[in-house]
């Protein structure tokens, strides 16, 4: 077998996920675990669960990850990489403390994590890193021994994830109506953060104007839109915009949301608008209803056509992106070279979030970085 392909020091890839309800009795139970010692205000989580119910209770996330999982283990196995996967999530079942648990009985000792947000900010990096934390916490006040846990780096430009997204916006535009279809404006979307968390999103150099988490999406965004400039001969206005805010109303979120951007695209006389989740791994419920319902219902009463791109999901080049990742990560971690894969100016993201990245407000113990306490 070729050296390439070789794990080591590695013996299991956990993926963590955020979770989703799975039938109506869920919604309530799943939401009380999400919003757990933090401000969500009550009319936010009635509004949320309703969000549910109308998809009879049932977040998409959960199969999504199934199918993801599924598209892992063909992907290692035709390619020869002998690297169990695990899953494990903060707010539903299959919970990270029972994954964990299933490692240690499987006899894990080297384990590394991939989080299903490809950006830096509390939500999508630090605050999977403080789950990791509990879990090992708690395992190890059951007397338990504990693996060790790595965190892949950060892959929103990895050719694998950017390529699907570009394909995906030139479906939607295909099948916008032709006489639409060249005026037709972009619109990214990712979820919106308080400005504050955004502007401590990274490594403590890149903190101040919406940090490493707009950086980031910008870079994103502008690889795509010029992907599909040259794939189309179309130079087409696109826009950063944001959905999915919850939060106080006083306290200031990333800004324009998706709605309030479509109405300014159409006054503007924009003739169509694709909409290009690049902050959602697949189609989560934020996709489904904050996109295909909620904006959708917006553009509709402005008569303003519009199409959803498709979100990376379980395409197989995602698959092989892990694949490549999983490898390179092995490759330095045991003092072999390896070339990091990266689209777009920023370049590939650290392995190791540094002291002080994406920090919490009440300040925890996180895994899987510099200032973990876990060796
Ligand atoms: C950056 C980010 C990601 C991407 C990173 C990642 O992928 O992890 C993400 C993912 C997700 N967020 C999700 C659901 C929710 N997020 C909430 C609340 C919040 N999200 C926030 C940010 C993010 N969230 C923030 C700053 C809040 C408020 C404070 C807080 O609670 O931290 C709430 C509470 C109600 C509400 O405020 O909306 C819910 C129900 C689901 C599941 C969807 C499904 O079921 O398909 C997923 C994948
Ligand atoms: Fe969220």
């Amino acid at each position: 077998m070729s050296e390439a392909l070789d794990p080591t020091p590695y013996d299991a890839l956990l993926l963590l996920s955020f979770g989703g309800p799975e039938g109506p009795d869920d919604v309530v139970p799943f939401l009380e675990n999400v919003t757990r010692g933090r401000g969500i205000p009550k009319e936010r989580l009635k509004e949320v669960g309703q969000h549910y119910f109308l998809f009879g209770g049932v977040s998409p996330i959960n199969d999504q990850n199934r199918t993801f999982l599924d598209a892992l283990r063909k992907d290692f196995a035709e390619h020869g990489l002998d690297l169990p996967v695990y899953w494990g999530n903060r707010n539903w079942a299959p919970y990270l403390t029972d994954t964990l648990r299933d490692l240690v009985r499987d006899g894990r000792r080297r384990v590394l994590t991939l989080a299903t947000s490809a950006y830096a900010s509390y939500s999508g990096c630090r605050q999977y890193r403080e789950d990791l934390a509990a879990a090992l916490a708690t395992l190890r006040a059951e007397g338990q021994e504990t693996p060790r846990v790595d965190k892949l780096r950060h892959y929103f430009n990895h050719p694998g994830f950017v390529r699907p997204v570009i394909d995906g916006v030139l479906e939607s535009l295909a099948d916008l109506p032709e006489e639409v279809r060249d005026g037709a404006h972009l619109a990214f979307t990712t979820h919106s953060i308080p400005t504050a968390a955004a502007d401590t999103s990274g490594p403590a150099e890149t903190h101040g104007d919406g940090g490493a988490y707009v950086r980031q999406h910008l870079d994103v965004a502008r690889v795509v839109a010029d992907a599909v400039r040259a794939e189309t001969g179309v130079d087409r206005p696109w826009q950063l915009v944001y959905q999915s805010r919850s939060g106080a109303p006083h306290i200031p979120w990333l800004e324009p949301d998706i709605c309030d951007h479509l109405e300014e695209r159409h006054a503007a006389g924009a003739p169509a608008v694709v909409m290009v989740p690049i902050g959602f791994v697949s189609d989560h419920m934020e996709v489904l209803y904050d996109l295909d319902t909620e904006a959708a219902a917006k553009a509709a009463e402005l008569g303003l056509p519009v199409r959803r791109s498709a979100t990376v999901g379980a395409d197989p080049r995602f698959a092989a992106a892990v694949r490549d990742l999983v490898l390179e990560r092995a490759a330095r971690e045991s003092g072999r070279g390896a070339t990091p894969c990266a689209l777009g100016a920023l370049g590939p993201s650290h392995d190791l979030c540094p002291v002080g990245c994406c920090p919490a407000r009440t300040p925890k113990p996180a895994a899987a970085g510099a200032d973990s306490p876990y060796p």
